[in-house]
């Protein structure tokens, strides 16, 4: 998870206080001194800090709340709302409009992560269906064509720039006409960095801006500023129409906090957030679903999207043998698969609510890694062990397969415990998916049968069987009956 020491310490003083058999007013204090702590040490702005501990003290009266009232997601909502509201510029984003030339110029200080962004957000739209291409208007600093050549090359997007032209404005100019003419509907254009904001950056900012007329001027921002990105994104918006920001390098600063809510303090929106170094680190920033994943609340919504980014709600041969409630091992295989094609396993668990917690400790091994080796496993095992449930494993043969795979017998077992586990919840979902049953009862059912299988531990995470049961319904909604993930491809058809 992005900030994961910010989060991984906010959800464990709300976690600590709901624990506590009585939840009081020393309890809240307690929880809320520790959130402030953390947030001061995210670089969060000492008075946004004060501000937040006192509005979450106004709202949650504890001694006014009525008898049966769940403390507990009083104050948790409490928590959330004045958490989203720190973040929330209350100003909307430009909006690009398809099928027209969107022009969207980056502009920043140099080294914060500008021409890795352009490529991100070049490859994020043209996989959303955008006619994506880049521009390279930066001459300032030798070697950034050839590195925005090599990165748009391997994220197959179309790319101008000139080893000879001295002129940034002219290349903007030129690239950005050739581009319209070849009906591009989102032209980017990566312009020069400076150390500082010195004046003739700025200078040749506005200039670049008047000659291309951008639909969006974006501020590429390093979250290790901290705090200071306020006065940073000030600066910036003085001198050029910023209509939108993108915070780099959340995965590395634990200054991020910081900075995303001193950018939100300028009213200039956050629409995305870089976090790591690969093309595919960079996601949409959008403050409720980004509080929820800090809280360890999860982002159901997220989860679906990037479900249906990936497609695996197409899998319809996958479901259709789920239905039936037949599970092999080739289809475990499989499913490991389409997880894995979901992105970082970590950033995917964050999605669903009180994982992140969950996923930080698989016995000392990373999710992903433990994928992989199951995997490895399984290719050692034959076509018919692969194909046919019914199949025994003795000693020697799980010996046989540990060694070819290079792993130990012991992993070897594991895998068929997983697998195990797994064709009984396949079992049971099959089952329930003969039944015409409507979201209620679905979401009851998958609850009870998630219950019988899963670690109560895990289980507690999810906010117990009420918890389950309200995901899978949420899921279950926005997934619009389209299947998706393992067991949750049983939703098709069950509305
Ligand atoms: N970990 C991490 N590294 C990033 C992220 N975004 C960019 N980087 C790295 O930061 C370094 C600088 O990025 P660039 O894209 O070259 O920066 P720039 O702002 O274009 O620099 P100039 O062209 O000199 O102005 C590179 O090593 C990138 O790989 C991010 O979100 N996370």
């Amino acid at each position: 998870m992005v900030l994961e020491g910010l989060g991984s310490r906010i959800s464990g003083a709300l976690r600590k206080m709901t624990d506590s058999t009585v939840i009081d007013e020393t309890a809240l204090k307690e929880m809320l001194k520790e959130i402030n702590h953390a947030l001061l040490e995210a670089d969060v702005n000492i008075k946004s800090v004060v501000q937040l501990r006192k509005n979450v003290t106004e709202r949650v009266k504890l001694e006014e709340l009525a008898a049966g009232v769940n403390k507990r997601k009083v104050i948790q909502k409490a928590v959330f709302d004045e958490l989203c509201s720190m973040l929330d510029p209350g100003t909307a984003p430009v909006t690009l409009k398809r099928g027209k030339p969107n022009v969207v110029m980056f502009v920043g200080l140099q080294g914060n992560g500008k021409t890795t962004s352009c490529v991100k957000y070049a490859y994020y739209h043209q996989r959303k269906g955008w006619k994506a291409c880049l521009v390279c208007a930066d001459t300032f600093r030798a070697g950034a064509f050839d590195q925005l050549k090599q990165n748009a090359t391997k994220a197959k997007v179309p790319f101008f720039g000139s080893y000879t032209e001295t002129d940034p404005v002219k290349i903007a100019t030129d690239g950005v006409n050739r581009f319209k003419n070849e009906g591009y509907d989102l032209i980017i254009v990566d312009t020069s960095g400076r150390h500082k904001q010195e004046e003739a950056l700025f200078a040749e900012m506005e200039q670049m801006a008047e000659s291309v007329n951008p639909t969006d001027i974006i501020f590429v921002m390093d979250s290790a500023i901290g705090q200071a990105a306020y006065d940073q994104a000030l600066a910036f918006r003085a001198k050029v129409k910023v209509g939108s920001v993108i915070i780099t390098k959340l995965d590395g600063h634990a200054k991020g906090g910081g900075a995303l809510s001193a950018v939100s303090a300028t009213k200039s929106p956050i629409t995305f957030i870089g976090t790591g170094e690969h093309i595919d680190e960079f996601e949409p920033f959008k403050t409720q679903a980004f509080v929820g994943r800090l809280l360890g609340l999860g982002d159901v919504s997220g989860l679906v999207n990037t479900i249906k980014e990936a497609g695996l709600h197409e899998n319809v041969e996958m479901y259709k043998r789920i239905t039936e409630g037949v599970f092999t091992l080739r289809d475990m295989y499989d499913q490991l698969e389409s997880i894995s094609k979901l992105g970082p396993l970590n950033k995917v668990m964050g999605m669903i609510p009180g994982m992140a917690e969950m996923m930080k400790n698989t016995n000392g091994v990373d999710g992903s890694v433990r994928i992989k080796r199951f995997q490895h496993i399984m290719d050692s095992m034959t076509m018919k062990e692969m194909e046919d449930p019914k199949v025994n494993f003795t000693a020697s043969r799980k010996e046989r397969i540990a060694r070819g795979s290079g792993r130990h017998p012991q992993e070897v077992e594991e895998l068929l415990i997983e697998y195990k586990r797994f064709s009984k919840v396949v079992g049971k979902v099959g089952k329930m998916s003969k039944k015409n049953m409507n979201i209620d009862q679905l979401s009851r059912n998958t609850s009870q049968t998630f219950q019988q299988f899963m670690d109560p531990r895990m289980m507690a995470r999810f906010g117990g069987p009420g918890g389950m049961q309200s995901m899978v319904r949420e899921l279950a909604k926005s997934m619009d009956g389209s299947g998706g993930l393992g067991a949750l491809g049983a939703l098709k058809g069950l509305k």
